[in-house]
């Protein structure tokens, strides 16, 4: 467990509940890019509320199968249901998706050239169609959650690097997503940025987010996360509870990984 995430939440995990509603239904989905075949038969469910970790070596497919979810990649055969809605190769419901699953990304991807408050109200003017002046009190309201909402009028080179992460996370909550996925936003970040956005992570969950986090934060996974998934090659190879999936792992694959980046 990293400092970090150690510091961040002792209590976090009792405070948050699980429902029996499906959020994401994924089945006998396969990927393939060309020749590669990178996703082999994933079959997941993920109820409303629930906070997934998911670990695996670099290459193993985690960020292809986040961004299959919210239709950055497209899968060849198999299915995604996203809140009820499936996706499908004509795009169809492609603003449905968008709508319920926000991400954060690595990389902040932030535009420079627009303040914080217009990167957060950009997409809810334009594509929501939202009245400015409700999109800049969402905004606001945003940057509040996330603790930063002194830096409203800036623009994101003026910020460092855990703040553009948070304006990242705030920017997508404007969008009212119900599902959140996360793909190694701490993992840009310098070490002692790690903790302020793990906190905006752990607060989100509190309030009963679904999320999905690729993460190498193990204290993140340990602390936050009902479910941790570990990926191989391709394939979903373990799940459990974090406890048992730390105490217990049962394939030797996972059992090796843990060995490689807990150090034990
Ligand atoms: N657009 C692409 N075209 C071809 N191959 C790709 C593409 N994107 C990813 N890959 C390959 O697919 C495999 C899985 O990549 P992916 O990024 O999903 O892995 P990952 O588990 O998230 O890795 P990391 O932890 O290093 O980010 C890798 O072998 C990668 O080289």
């Amino acid at each position: 467990m990293t400092d970090a995430t150690a510091a961040a939440a002792p209590t976090a995990r009792s405070t948050m509940t699980v429902s029996d509603e499906v959020a994401i239904q994924i089945s006998k989905m396969n990927k393939w890019y060309g020749e590669f075949h990178v996703l082999r038969d994933i079959n997941l469910t993920v109820n409303r509320g629930e906070r997934i970790v998911i670990c695996g070596p670099s290459g193993s497919g985690k960020s292809t199968l986040i961004r299959c979810i919210n239709r950055l990649e497209e899968h060849q055969a198999g299915k995604i249901v996203v809140d009820g809605t499936e996706l499908t190769s004509d795009l169809k419901n492609i603003d449905t998706i968008r709508k319920e699953v926000g991400m954060c990304f690595q990389h902040f991807n932030l535009f420079p050239h627009l303040t914080i408050l217009e990167n957060c109200t950009l997409a809810p003017i334009w594509v929501r169609k939202t009245p400015r002046r409700e999109a800049e009190e969402t905004a606001m309201h945003f940057l509040e959650k996330v603790k930063i909402p002194d830096q409203a009028h800036k623009y994101p080179g003026q910020l460092s690097g855990g703040q553009q992460q948070r304006v990242a996370i705030a920017r997508s909550l404007c969008m009212k997503p119900r599902i959140m996925l996360f793909d190694e936003p701490t993992s840009a970040l310098d070490p002692e940025m790690i903790k302020e956005v793990l906190d905006t992570m752990i607060s989100l969950a509190e309030e009963g987010m679904t999320m999905l986090c690729v993460t190498h934060e193990m204290g993140f996974a340990r602390q936050v996360a009902n479910r941790v998934i570990f990926m191989d090659q391709g394939q979903i190879v373990e799940q459990n509870e974090p406890e048992e999936f730390f105490l217990n792992p049962r394939s030797d694959r996972t059992k090796l990984f843990l060995s490689q980046i807990l150090g034990h």
